[in-house]
């Protein structure tokens, strides 16, 4: 669950829009020495009142540290400020790890760029896997060694599984009452616990088979009317329907608040995808929150999800309590769908801290909407983009799917893919190259530590760069090839979302790692190996090459251009 840049944090208002980057025909994209291909740094502002705010701020830090550092040449600066640890370290007090110089104020907010993903991605190659950032006054740790990862999310993990309060989810969510963004302590946990139990456990999954095969069948029939597709819209469509189904028991389809839906999951993400200059520099943060729109737009997108919550809330309530009356007291949860499950939690589920009340359930159930839509329908789209790029691959995945269930089948059934090993291998091999969460939602250190050697003050946030694990050489042959045979006998072979080598880090790890791993892999993979079955495809414009895989930034990191296809019904 990623955030946005310095960019849009100012300029947060400028929705970023579908615009196509073009790109030259007939040219592959030839990858350089760099693990990080173009790591855009793009302007720093896009809005202008909080433009004109923003620049001024860049050129006082320069000017400041021009003076601060006169007579000091860039060489000296760079040579002073990754030299500190070992002045440091003569003292006797470990060192901090290796910085690139930060401006005065803002530290390296401006460094982040439109794709923070990539542009960390390309500091990390000069500065190392354990790398000191500051945005503001705020010690930021990045990384992507695997090695790093397991401290923070395994050996450390209990001083390591904080969540820093950040204004937008802390606005959308209700103050923290939700999971992703809560503090660590007991009321995460037992929200998180009451969660699995309730709606994400491997058997309340396997109880959503129906809902599952319902709404792709009706994906299906969709595709099948229209056979040029919108395949974005389609697979969000499916996962908001799943997971609608499973939490507050309805489809989405025809219903009146369908669409409010849409959109309060949109905005949403959209809000805490953002990095908002007042999380790290709070008197400026006052300013530009005014100017640049954001604090009316986050007051705004909460008003508008909890009255649509609100609205859901009582009508359940008014559901269970007829029902009591109908049937007594009796034990009629069999059929509740999750909301149902919470309300019937509120008032008897007790923690110290935090309180479980009205505004718990509604936080959850938001986050449900948010973590579980985006990311599972993003991840179906990637990989389906992939498979249309690889025409071998699709014809592979075809061949397997064929060779488990028959050509005569009308669709494939959740049983039938535990035997398609190939089809999980490029479910793998896309969130590797695309997870959805390229920077895994930050954590923040409780108190001070260490890391191979270097000293982490507490309070630090930490980010976590899945995308450039995905990436690294050092883990992966040849990493920017979709190559899925490398998860079945290749260098990968044993690798899998929950493995500990923490190489493939699409759910995150540890304790706070997303609880959703089974409800969303077994929707993406009984999708594609329907999609791939029944249908065959191309691209609606263009050559299979020329499909668009550059991405937008946000909360989860998603495709610029709408995956849009053209299905025939496939001969076999
Ligand atoms: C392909 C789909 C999904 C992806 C890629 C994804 C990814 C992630 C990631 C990277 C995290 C942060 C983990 C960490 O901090 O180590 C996370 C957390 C979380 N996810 Fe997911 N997720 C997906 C689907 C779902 C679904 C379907 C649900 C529920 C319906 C869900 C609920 C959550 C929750 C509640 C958390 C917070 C966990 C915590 O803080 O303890 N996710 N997810």
């Amino acid at each position: 669950m990623p955030f946005k840049s310095i960019k849009t944090l100012i300029l947060t208002s400028t929705p970023t829009p579908r615009n196509p980057q073009k790109k030259r025909k007939g040219k592959k994209k030839k990858l350089g020495k760099s693990m990080c291909p173009s790591s855009p740094i793009v302007p720093l502002l896009l809005y202008p009142p909080a433009m004109l705010l923003m620049l001024a701020l860049t050129i006082l830090a320069i000017v400041l540290s021009s003076l601060f550092f006169f007579k000091k040449s860039t060489a000296d600066i760079a040579t002073a400020i990754t030299n500190t640890s070992t002045i440091i370290n003569t003292s006797g007090v470990q060192p901090l790890p290796p910085s690139p110089p930060k401006l005065p104020i803002i530290g390296n907010l401006h460094q982040l760029g439109s794709s923070p993903h990539r542009s960390l991605c390309s500091l990390s190659e000069r500065y190392g896997s354990l790398m000191l950032l500051h945005f503001g006054h705020l010690p930021v740790l990045v990384t992507s060694s695997p090695s790093i990862i397991r401290e923070i999310t395994q050996t450390q993990d209990h001083l390591f599984s904080n969540r820093p309060s950040l204004k937008a989810p802390n606005t959308i969510l209700y103050g923290g009452r939700d999971i992703a963004f809560a503090p660590y302590g007991e009321y995460w946990r037992e929200m998180k616990k009451a969660t699995i139990l309730h709606l994400l456990s491997n058997k309340k999954v396997g109880s959503y088979k129906q809902g599952r095969e319902e709404e792709l069948a009706f994906m299906m029939k969709e595709i099948e009317r229209t056979m040029l597709v919108d395949m974005t819209e389609r697979f969000h469509a499916l996962s908001r329907d799943v997971i609608s189904r499973a939490v507050i028991g309805d489809s989405t389809r025809n219903k009146l608040w369908g669409g409010g839906l849409r959109r309060f999951i949109d905005e949403s993400s959209r809000m805490i995808g953002e990095f908002y200059v007042g999380d790290y520099i709070p008197w400026l943060g006052k300013i530009i929150g005014v100017v640049s729109g954001f604090e009316r737009r986050l007051r705004n997108a909460f008003e508008r999800s909890d009255k649509f919550l609100e609205g859901i809330v009582k009508e359940h309530r008014r559901r269970i309590a007829k029902r009591k009356e109908e049937e007594g007291d009796g034990d009629n949860a069999t059929d509740e769908c999750f909301l149902d499950a919470l309300l019937t939690l509120e008032g008897e589920l007790k923690c110290t801290g935090l309180v479980f009340d009205r505004e718990s359930i509604k936080a959850i159930v938001k986050d449900m909407f948010g973590a579980g839509t985006d990311s599972t329908s993003i991840s179906m789209e990637w990989t389906m983009a992939e498979l249309i790029r690889h025409p071998a691959a699709m014809k592979k995945l075809k061949e397997e799917i064929i060779k488990v269930v028959g050509p005569n089948e009308a669709s494939i059934k959740e049983e039938q893919l535990a035997d398609m090993s190939y089809l999980k291998a490029v479910v793998k091999e896309a969130l590797r190259l695309h997870p959805p969460a390229s920077i895994i939602i930050p954590r923040q250190l409780i108190q001070d530590t260490n890391i191979k050697g270097y000293r982490i003050p507490k309070g630090t946030m930490v980010l976590i760069n899945a995308w450039a694990t995905g990436r690294d050489p050092k883990i992966w042959d040849s990493p920017e090839e979709f190559r899925p045979e490398r998860f079945i006998n290749g260098e990968a072979g044993d690798i899998n979302f929950s493995s500990h080598g923490f190489q493939l880090l699409t759910f995150g790890a540890g304790r706070r790692s997303c609880p959703g791993i089974k409800f969303s892999v077994t929707l993406i993979e009984l999708a594609i190996a329907n999609l791939v079955y029944v249908f065959d495809w191309k691209p609606a414009k263009g050559e299979r090459e020329d499909i668009d895989m550059s991405e937008v930034y946000a909360l989860t990191t998603r495709k610029r251009e709408a995956l849009m296809l053209i299905a025939t019904k496939a001969v076999k």
